[in-house]
Order: C-alpha cells, then sequence, then structure tokens
C-alpha cells in the first residue's frame, strides 16, 4: 500500500513535520512545501492526500492569512494537534556568541523569541522555515549567523545548541489543523466521534448582531475555544469572525448552528472533528 502523502509548510525535521507524525504516525510521506499557499495547491492538485497548516500559536498568536486560505479555498479541517515548541540558538560548533551578527528563521518563531532576541542587536532574517534556516546555517559555514529551529534540525545537520529554549514562555505550543479536499470527505463523516467544529460567519454592524450569535452557545452547552475576526478584503471595515467549538452532543451542536446560521450571514462550516491531542 502507498504511504499517504502529507503536505506541510516546511522542509525535513521542522515542527510541521514532528506534528505530522505525531498525528499520522512515522509511516507518511512528507510533501515539502515553501509557503502555507504552496501546501492548499498540493493538496488542490492532488500532489498530495491531506495536509497539516500551523494556524495559532500560545505565544506569537493567530496565523492570520491561514484563516483567510481557509476561508477561501474549498478545504475541510478533519482533525487537529497541538505540538510543544521549544526552540533554540543553533550555531556551528566552533561559533561563540559573540561572532553571531544575523539570526534567521520562520517568522513565528523569531516572535516566540522577541523577548531574548530584543537588546541583542542582531540582524533579524525571516525564512521559510526553522529546520531550512538551520541547514543552511549549515551548508554555507555561516559563522557569523545563528538560526532559531527544534533540537531535531541540531541534530540532522551537526549543530550546537548555543542557547537552549529562548521562547519568551517555557509553555509554547503550535496549533495545526489537518486539511483535506471538501471533494474527498463524506457527509457526516465520523460522526460517533466528533466534539469539536470550526466555522465562520458574517454579521450586520447594527446593535447585539455579534451577541445574538454568541448567546446560542450558552444556549446549547457549547464551549466557544477561539473567536478570531478577519477583514474582508473587498469590503473595507467589515470582518467574517472565525469561531472554534466543542461540544458533547453532536444533536445540540447541530441545533446550534442551525439557529447561529439564521442570526448571522453566510455561516459556512469547514470541519468537524476530534479535539486534537497535545505531543
Ligand atoms: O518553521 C517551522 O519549523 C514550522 O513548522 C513553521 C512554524 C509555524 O508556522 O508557526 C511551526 C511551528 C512553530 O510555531 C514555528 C514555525
Amino acid at each position: 500500500m502507498q504511504s499517504m502523502r502529507v503536505a506541510i509548510q516546511g522542509y525535513e525535521g521542522c515542527f510541521h513535520h514532528i506534528a505530522a507524525e505525531g498525528f499520522f504516525g512515522e509511516g507518511i510521506r512528507i510533501v515539502p512545501c515553501a509557503t502555507f499557499r504552496g501546501v492548499v495547491r498540493a493538496l488542490e492538485e492532488r500532489s498530495a492526500d491531506t495536509a497539516l497548516m500551523a494556524i495559532e500559536n500560545s505565544i506569537a498568536g493567530s496565523i492570520l492569512p491561514n484563516y483567510g486560505l481557509l476561508q477561501d479555498r474549498r478545504l475541510r479541517v478533519v482533525g487537529e494537534v497541538y505540538l510543544q515548541i521549544r526552540q533554540n540558538l543553533l550555531v556551528l560548533p566552533d561559533v561563540e556568541l559573540e561572532d553571531i551578527r544575523e539570526v534567521w528563521s520562520h517568522p513565528m518563531a523569531l516572535l516566540q523569541c522577541a523577548d531574548y532576541l530584543d537588546d541583542k542587536g542582531w540582524r533579524l532574517v525571516e525564512t521559510e522555515d526553522t529546520a531550512l534556516s538551520a541547514r543552511h546555517v549549515a551548508e554555507q559555514g555561516a559563522r557569523n549567523a545563528a538560526a532559531i529551529a527544534g533540537e531535531l534540525p541540531a541534530r540532522l545537520f551537526g549543530l550546537k545548541v548555543i542557547a537552549p529554549e529562548i521562547n519568551t514562555i517555557r509553555n509554547n505550543h503550535t496549533r495545526f489543523m489537518v486539511l483535506r479536499r471538501s471533494e474527498d470527505c463524506k457527509e457526516d463523516e465520523n460522526r460517533d466521534t466528533i466534539n469539536k467544529a470550526s466555522m465562520f460567519f458574517q454579521v450586520g454592524h447594527h446593535k447585539g448582531s455579534l451577541v445574538s450569535v454568541l448567546n446560542t452557545m450558552e444556549r446549547y452547552n457549547i464551549n466557544m475555544t477561539k473567536l478570531q475576526s478577519y477583514p474582508v478584503p473587498s469590503d473595507p471595515f467589515h470582518y467574517l469572525f472565525h469561531l472554534d467549538m466543542e461540544f458533547q452532543d453532536v444533536w445540540e451542536y447541530r441545533e446550534a448552528v442551525m439557529h447561529m446560521s439564521a442570526v448571522s450571514d453566510g455561516l459556512t462550516v469547514y470541519g468537524e472533528y476530534t479535539k486534537g491531542r497535545h505531543i
């Protein structure tokens, strides 16, 4: 049997790679992509069967453009996974702190380490990926550069951890969504195990419009875990709201969605799935 092809943003050893193996197990084939848009394209063009996409981090916050990607494309969220992220400063084995002039990493990783980097005066260089930054330091023999990445890339590319766990808060977690093409998902798939859903809707600019949607959740015993507004590019200062919610009773949840649809505009559910594990 062919192994499942999983599109990720990033390359060998990056956090997406670790999260993908944590979710699917080790027998998968990784389809590396330079950008999140590339991940979606790989799914749409069928060069991947499924995809993993970071959506929010506990220190750096939401990856807003990815909410836009979910909304624009015909994708389904079929699962989620949470990964603890430990960021380290990696250098060539004989490099010391005073040799560093530049730090290379993924923008989310740089944000997660903002406090540590604050007073160092190093030039911060955004790259596609934490692991790729480490690989470039090693391959280019870059004596004046450090990479911010996990421990796995340090081992893979023979780098030294000169400063471990430099993320601003130790408790650093990233949430990843597992995506599939809508047309490959069956209606009511996993009905017995679903306890979480993601959706978006719009409300008019009038008094109490958002509150009516939110009140529904209390009425139907729904626990809202995330509310994220996202601008509607074609309609300045109007917003879409993305909602993640947990529930115990699927029928109660279905009633709630019906009610919320009635008091909002264009409510679209883009995934019902099982609440994710922390790995
Ligand atoms: O650069 C990586 O290693 C990634 O997998 C990307 C990414 C992200 O998109 O947020 C994943 C987890 C961490 O939060 C930092 C970076």
